[in-house]
Order: C-alpha cells, then sequence, then structure tokens
C-alpha cells in the first residue's frame, strides 16, 4: 500500500541546524524507514536563495522517500497541512542586547507561527520548537495556537539529554548504551539539571555506580549544562549537527515510541507534576506511546534534586511572566 506522505516544516531551513537536519529528515531518519515525506522549507524572504540551494541538494541526493520540497517565506504557506513543525529559525541574542529585546524579538518569531500552525497545521501536528529560548518560545507559539491541544507543543532538550549520557558514560567507563533512565529537568539552559538518581547503567542505579557526589555538582551538571557555550567557544558557531541529532531523536520517540524501560526527556507544558506549576514548558522524564507521551510518576526527588530543579523552574517563570507582561501570551 502506498503511504500517504508526511508534510514535515522546517523553520530557519536556510540555517545551520537546517542543513544538518533536512538530509535527515528526506533519509527516513526522522520518522521511520518506510515513511514519505513532503518537506516545507520556511526562512526570511533574504535566505529564501540558499534555501532554493539546500532544496536543489535535496533534489541531488535523489531520496526515495522524499516526494516534494516546498519553499516559502510565509507562515501561512510553510504550515499548510503541516503534521510536524521543527521550529528551528530563531532570533539569536546579539552584542548589547537586554534578555527582554531577545524575547520580544522571538516573540514576533514564534507569535504569528503559532497563529499559522492554528489556522492552518493538520489536526494531528506535533510541533518541536528548537530555536533559543525554546522553552519560552515554545510558549508563545502555544499560546497563539489555542485551537490545538496545548501538549502538542513541545520544546527540545534532548540534546541535554544526550550530552548527559555521554558524560555518565565516560565516567562509568562505560557506553552510552548501558544507560537508561537519565533525565533533563526545567529548561534548556545553564539552569537545567541534568538527574542520574533514577538513571540506571547496566540495570544498577547510576548514582551509586558513579558513588562521587562532588563530580556531580562540580563537574557532571555544570558540564552538561554549559556545553552549549562550550562548543560555541570552540566552534565559533552553536551546534548544529548534534542539535540537529537531538531534534531527530526528540521526534523519532514522540511517534515511535520510548524502549521498554526506558525513558527520554522533553520540554513539555506542565500537568503540575513535581511541582512544576501547570502550562510552563518544562523538561521531565516521558514515556511514548502510540504517539502520545506521559510523564514518568512517582519518582523520589531529594533535596539535591528538588533545590535545583526549583531553581530552573522559578527562571522559566520568570521567563514566562517577561514574556506576559510584553503581551505576547
Ligand atoms: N534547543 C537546543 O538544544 C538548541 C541547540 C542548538 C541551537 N539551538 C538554537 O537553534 C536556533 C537555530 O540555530 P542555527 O545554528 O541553525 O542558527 P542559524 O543562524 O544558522 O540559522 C537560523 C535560520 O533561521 C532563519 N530565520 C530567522 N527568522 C526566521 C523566521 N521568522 N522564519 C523562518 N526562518 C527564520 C534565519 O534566516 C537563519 O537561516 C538558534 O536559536 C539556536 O540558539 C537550540
Ligand atoms: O545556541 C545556543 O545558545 C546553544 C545551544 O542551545 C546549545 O545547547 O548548544
Amino acid at each position: 500500500m502506498t503511504r500517504t506522505p508526511v508534510n514535515v516544516t522546517v523553520t530557519g531551513a536556510a540555517g545551520q541546524i537546517g542543513y544538518a537536519l533536512l538530509f535527515r529528515i528526506a533519509s527516513g531518519q526522522l520518522l521511520g524507514p518506510d515513511v514519505p515525506v513532503n518537506l516545507r522549507l520556511l526562512e526570511i524572504t533574504p535566505a529564501l536563495k540558499a534555501a532554493e540551494g539546500t532544496a536543489m541538494e535535496l533534489d541531488d541526493s535523489a531520496f526515495p522517500l522524499l516526494k516534494g520540497i516546498e519553499i516559502s517565506d510565509d507562515p501561512n504557506v510553510a504550515f499548510d497541512g503541516a503534521n510536524v513543525a521543527l521550529l528551528v529559525g530563531a532570533r539569536p541574542r546579539t552584542k548589547g542586547m537586554e534578555r527582554g529585546d531577545l524575547l520580544e524579538a522571538n516573540g514576533g518569531i514564534f507569535k504569528p507561527q503559532g497563529k499559522a500552525i492554528n489556522d492552518h497545521a493538520a489536526d494531528d501536528i506535533k510541533v518541536l520548537v528548537v530555536g533559543n529560548p525554546a522553552n519560552t518560545n515554545a510558549l508563545i507559539a502555544q499560546a497563539a495556537a489555542p485551537d490545538v491541544p496545548a501538549e502538542r507543543f513541545t520544546a527540545m532538550t534532548r540534546l541535554d539529554h544526550n550530552r548527559a549520557l555521554t558524560q555518565l558514560a565516560k565516567k562509568a567507563g562505560v557506553t552510552v548504551d548501558a544507560i537508561k533512565r537519565l533525565t533533563i529537568w526545567g529548561n534548556h539552559s545553564a539552569t537545567q539539571y541534568p538527574d542520574i538518581f533514577h538513571a540506571e547503567i547496566n540495570g544498577k542505579n547510576a548514582a551509586e555506580v558513579v558513588g562521587d557526589e562532588k563530580w556531580l555538582a562540580e563537574d557532571f551538571i555544570p558540564t552538561v549544562a554549559k556545553r552549549g557555550a562550550a562548543i560555541i567557544e570552540a566552534r565559533g558557531a552553536s551546534s548544529a549537527a548534534s542539535a540537529a541529532n537531538a531534534a531527530i531523536d526528540h521526534v523519532y520517540t514522540w511517534v515511535n515510541g520510548t524502549a521498554e524501560g526506558d525513558w527520554a526527556s522533553m520540554g513539555i507544558p506542565s500537568d503540575g507534576s513535581y511541582g512544576v506549576p501547570e502550562g510552563l514548558i518544562s523538561s521531565f522524564p516521558v514515556t511514548v506511546k502510540d504517539g502520545v507521551y506521559s510523564i514518568v510518576q512517582g519518582l523520589e526527588i531529594n533535596d539535591f534534586s528538588r533545590a535545583r530543579i526549583d531553581a530552573s523552574v522559578k527562571e522559566l517563570g520568570e521567563e514566562r511572566d517577561a514574556v506576559r507582561s510584553l503581551g505576547l501570551i
């Protein structure tokens, strides 16, 4: 039976993450090796030519699953019939820019995109926001889409999750596939909290296997939380291939589910679990079945974790208050 292609919209398609992402989507890595896709590329007008160049290269790759490519600078066109939307394009912070200016500039992007998703996307739309500040940009887009279930708007913390897996694996002298149930809590920012207290290494409690709280507090957590800045310092540009890889992982997991006995980290609208105020888009441990995610319940949160989760959630609350006072939500 021939499957109907899934419409995947990617914003910021001519940027560096876009370049690392589009070829992997077209090859079947986002949704699965038997799922045909139509790509819809959204860019700002001055970047349309560069997006056309990327589309030429996609054509030249002759991906059997790629059934069509459309390029537009109009969100109403790019999100028309979208089943999956990857919101990558954002306004980066530039020299001298205040935090409020950054939020306002991104509001100018994510509010109209949220409205276009509301008005034109398919009923089963799933949205992943990658562009920073990802959690609050997702909140802005979600608030502008009142007809779309709030839980369809998610923010990416999978890169943080993957970074934490590797740091923990190195410390324990294992490979990443030995680790399960690691969690990123909170914001995709330096306040995020990578939690190993519920994680397992070859079935044993990770915190006990490591047995080194000093390393946890002074090495592991800051290394993961500040990894984005370290990449910028080293490359002279922010992470691109690893960010695209995490976006692929996030959507693949959301569509195809988590493995038995494991979970993933996703930035999702809080239902009030673990004391995170309802509605904030915060990272949680989730399991996914049949395209629907659920927050892992019943985890005991010790004082060490509680203080760090609270600090990151506090920052999310402040970002929400700032965009609220700007009239963006
Ligand atoms: N959540 C994460 O883990 C994570 C990781 C890495 C990067 N990021 C963020 O992802 C974003 C993109 O990074 P990049 O390296 O690809 O940046 P980039 O500057 O290379 O590309 C961004 C692209 O977005 C486009 N764009 C700007 N406004 C747009 C709009 N209104 N509609 C459509 N496109 C628009 C730009 O023209 C540009 O081509 C940044 O905000 C970055 O901070 C997030
Ligand atoms: O783009 C950035 O500011 C960093 C990025 O969010 C990352 O975590 O690599």
